[in-house]
């Protein structure tokens, strides 16, 4: 189905386990932060919604889509947490200057799932213009913050699911 009929959040919750008793980081980069911070509301509402902790639920600012790497290092470093998730939105301009810094999140995050052996979730935005942004942070296409949320749920009930059977 093409994208402009889709809902890009929506999702059962049934399939979604209880994040009660897990610890959630949330990495949220402030340039264009209208946007972000919306990704921000619907990521920690909706791990609320599904059991976790309000002191369970560590948030951070960092200043670009290019600091949430080491933010979210500094995450997985520092804190005792089930799942990071990284938050973001890179827009477009005149330059490719765009290319790299969505290269670089988008590599960043991938190695820190590996280097700390815990979910960092991709809820990085990364759209022509404005409107598209808008559009998935609450808008017509849902919020990715929201589907971040969801992801990180999942990804951590299956680490506890996988760390059960060593047991
Ligand atoms: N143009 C956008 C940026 N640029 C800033 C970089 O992320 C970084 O903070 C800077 O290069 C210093 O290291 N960041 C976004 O998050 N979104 C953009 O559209
Ligand atoms: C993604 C960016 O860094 C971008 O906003 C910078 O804009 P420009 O390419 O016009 O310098």
């Amino acid at each position: 189905m093409a994208t402009y009929l889709k809902n890009l959040s929506s999702y059962d919750p049934k399939h979604v386990p209880s994040a009660k008793n897990m610890k959630f980081g949330i990495v949220v980069s402030d340039w264009n932060d209208s946007v972000t911070h919306k990704l921000l509301e619907g990521a920690y509402n909706t791990l609320i919604e599904h059991g976790a902790n309000e002191e369970n639920i560590l948030v951070k600012h960092v200043p670009g889509a290019f600091e949430l790497t080491l933010g979210g290092q500094f995450m997985g470093e520092y804190a005792d947490l089930d799942a990071v998730i990284c938050l973001g939105c890179v827009i477009q301009g005149e330059t490719r200057h765009f290319d790299y810094i969505c290269q670089s999140v988008t590599s960043g995050i991938t190695e820190l799932n590996m280097n700390y052996n815990i979910p960092f979730i991709f809820g990085v935005l990364t759209t022509d213009n404005l409107e598209q942004a808008i559009d998935r942070a609450g808008g017509k296409h849902g919020n990715k913050g929201v589907e971040a949320a969801i992801t990180a749920i999942k990804m951590a009930a299956l680490q506890k699911e996988m760390e059960e059977l060593e047991e």
